[in-house]
């Protein structure tokens, strides 16, 4: 058996393929997704820009606070959906992608501005290490659906979602301070266990899900994704497309 790379060896060569694959001279707006793997997608758009000369005028949308430190770290131009509402490109992560090219995102936390980002992009292209990729949806992640709340609607929106879907909702809580965490936008996370065995219907559920009052927005991104990159334990980036 060949050696394994590390996990943060795969996502760097997951984001760095992806954005040579789709940031190109051409490009002029891309959005800048939340997590982990998207620091090795800025830091590949950095070099280019601070290295080799390329992509100067490359406008970066953020989808959270992070990401927005991000790029004015890297010293990129940081743009926003006010003034940049059509974007050519976004590049983010993902807490699992199934055989659909489904996702679930929001591990984060950053679901709601990660998916206007990602609406607002023509292209929407997903990077991941091979944890993330799987069949169905609850194989890989455990910690289930990520729901944005309006802090005074969480107990009605888990007691419908509990009823209507079964499995079991959480508010998510802070490590490092007393109560529930408080995303970029001000609200609450709900973590909804789906029951793993019982087959959905991932677009029905995200639609009535999202239409409780109290609810922002799901982290269930459904038809959304255009191309999934994963980096994989033997040093291979695997694409996935529809
Ligand atoms: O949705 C997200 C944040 O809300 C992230 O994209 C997702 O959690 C993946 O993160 P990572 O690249 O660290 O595995």
């Amino acid at each position: 058996m060949g050696d394994e790379i590390s996990l943060d060896e795969a996502k760097k060569k997951a984001a760095r393929t992806a954005v040579d694959e789709w940031v190109k001279e051409d490009t002029k707006i891309v959005g800048i997704g939340s997590g982990s793997t998207v620091v090795y997608a800025v830091q590949r758009i950095a070099e280019r820009v601070w290295k080799d000369g390329e992509l100067t005028d490359l406008i970066c949308v953020p989808s959270s606070y992070q990401a927005q430190h991000l790029i004015l770290d890297y010293n990129l131009n940081l743009g926003s959906v006010d003034r940049n509402p059509i974007i050519d490109v976004a590049i983010d992560g993902a807490d699992e992608v199934d055989s659909n090219m489904v996702l679930i995102k929001g591990g984060g936390g950053c679901l709601l501005q990660e998916k206007v980002v990602a609406a607002c992009s023509k292209k929407f292209i997903v990077v991941a290490d091979y944890t993330k990729k799987s069949l169905h949806l609850g194989e890989q992640w455990c910690r289930g659906v990520p729901i944005e709340v309006a802090p005074m609607a969480q107990v009605p929106i888990k007691l419908q979602i509990e009823a209507m879907f079964g499995g079991e909702v959480v508010l998510r809580m802070a490590k490092v301070k007393a109560g529930p965490i408080i995303t970029d936008n001000g609200n609450f996370l709900l973590d909804w266990k789906f029951v793993g065995k019982r087959e959905y219907n991932w677009d029905e559920v995200n639609r009535t899900i999202t239409m409780i009052p109290g609810v922002l927005e799901t982290g269930l991104f459904v038809d959304m994704a255009h191309k999934c990159y994963f980096g994989m334990a033997d040093g291979s980036v695997k694409a996935q497309s529809k």
